[in-house]
This record gives structure tokens, sequence and C-alpha cells, in this order.
């Protein structure tokens, strides 16, 4: 906070009253993998299918959201930092709005995963690990960048010249090396009804 005399004004309609008006409990499912897991492709599924069942969601995709919100930030550590502070702050709002968000983003390291998590706290955050091989994304390579990568044309490329942090308690972590698209939304909305977020 820059400014000490900006004070936080409580709102008649709180959280709850929101959360009350859906089918549903708001909560951030927060996708987390290489580029070429299969973040965009399970989240996008699973938002179809829970859009069928009447639940409110909006998916923050990080390629669409580093046109806009983002636009001003590169892939140095620094940058991703601040990438995922910001979507994470924006997915805070929406889940308080009374949203079920779904955000695909590398977000390769376990302090800004923890810090979103923070923001929300452990029942509302579901960290999804995307546990895809490199080698497995490299051969999809559905936008060419791993062939950039490896000729050089892309510096600061998650996996090969930029760290990737694991994720060690994972909620869910997804094989979709073996596990067709539809499983993992399977295993997904199995999760989300143990949970109590869907009926
Ligand atoms: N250097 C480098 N490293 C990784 N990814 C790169 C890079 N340059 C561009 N791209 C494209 O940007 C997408 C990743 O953006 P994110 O906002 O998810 O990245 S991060 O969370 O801030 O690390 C990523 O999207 P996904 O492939 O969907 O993961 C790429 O399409
Ligand atoms: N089982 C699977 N689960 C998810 N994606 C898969 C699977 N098998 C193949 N793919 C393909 O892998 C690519 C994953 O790309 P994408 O969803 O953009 O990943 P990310 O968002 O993590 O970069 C897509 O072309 C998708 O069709």
């Amino acid at each position: 906070m820059k400014d000490e005399n900006v004070i936080w004004h409580q709102h008649a309609i709180s959280k709850q009253d929101r959360a009350q008006q859906k089918k549903h409990k708001p909560c951030i499912l927060w996708f987390t993998g290489l580029s070429g897991s299969g973040k965009s492709t399970v989240a996008g599924a699973l938002e179809y299918v829970l859009n069928e069942q009447g639940v409110h969601t909006y998916l923050l995709d990080g390629d669409n959201v580093r046109h806009g919100l983002c636009k001003d930030l590169s892939f140095t550590d620094e940058d991703r930092q601040e990438n995922i502070r910001r979507v994470g702050e924006v997915a805070k709002l929406m889940v308080d709005a009374g949203l079920v968000v779904l955000s695909a983003f590398i977000s390769p390291f376990s302090a800004e995963r923890q810090l979103v998590r923070e923001l929300v706290g452990d029942s509302e955050f579901i960290e999804v690990f995307l546990d895809t091989p490199i080698d497995v994304c490299e051969t999809r390579d559905p936008k060419g960048l791993y062939q950039k990568a490896r000729a050089g044309e892309i510096k600061n490329f998650t996996g090969i010249d930029s760290d990737y942090e694991k994720p060690t308690s994972a909620e869910i972590t997804l094989n979709t090396s073996e596990n067709s698209i539809q499983q993992s939304v399977e295993q997904l909305i199995t999760h989300l009804k143990a949970n109590g977020v869907i009926s």
C-alpha cells in the first residue's frame, strides 16, 4: 500500500451474499505446468462441461492476459512473478464475485503459487498440476515455441533456460501423457463434487 490514506470501504453486499445466489461454491482452479502441458486445453474442456451444468465460470489464460492486463511484462523471473501477482488479485476479485475461476498460467515458481493460495485460503484454492514431461510437451509443440527456443530465437523459455518448480502438494495431478482430455475432465469433476464445489 503506497498511500496510508486509502481506507477499505465495507459495502452492504458481502462475498457470502453473492455466493449464495450461485449453484456452486466459488473457488480458483489453478492450472500449472509447462508450455504445451495441456493447461488451456483441459481448463477449456472443463469450463465447457461446467457451463453446461449452469456453473458460473471465468477462464483466465496466460496467452490472453498477456495481450492486455499484463502486456507490459516479459518472461524474466521478476516479470513472471508480477504476472502471477496481478492474475492472483484478479482471480481473488472473481472469487469474491462468486465465480468458479479457472486459471491457466505456467506459474513456474512455488512462492507465487503459494501467494495466490494465501489470497483466498486453502478451501478456495485448488492447485491442478499438469505433470507432463518436457519431452512430451516438446513433441506436441502446438505453437512451435520449443523449436524456436531450441534455435535460440526465444530466451528464458520455461524448461529450457528458465526454471519450473514442480508443485509438491497439488490438490490434483493430471497425467496428460496417459489420460485423455475427457479423463482429465472427469478427474476434475469428481474432485469438485467430492469437495462440495458443485453438486
Ligand atoms: N519465454 C517463454 N517461456 C514460456 N512461455 C512463453 C515464453 N514466451 C512466450 N511464451 C508464451 O507465453 C505463455 C506463458 O505465459 P504465462 O503468463 O502463463 O507465463 S508465466 O506464468 O508468467 O510464467 C505460453 O503459453 P502456454 O504455452 O499456454 O503455457 C507461451 O505461449
Ligand atoms: N491428453 C491430453 N490432454 C491435454 N492436451 C493434450 C492431450 N493430448 C494431446 N494434447 C494436446 O496438447 C496440446 C496442449 O496445448 P495447450 O493446451 O495449449 O497447453 P498449455 O496451455 O499448457 O500450453 C494441445 O494441442 C492438445 O490438443
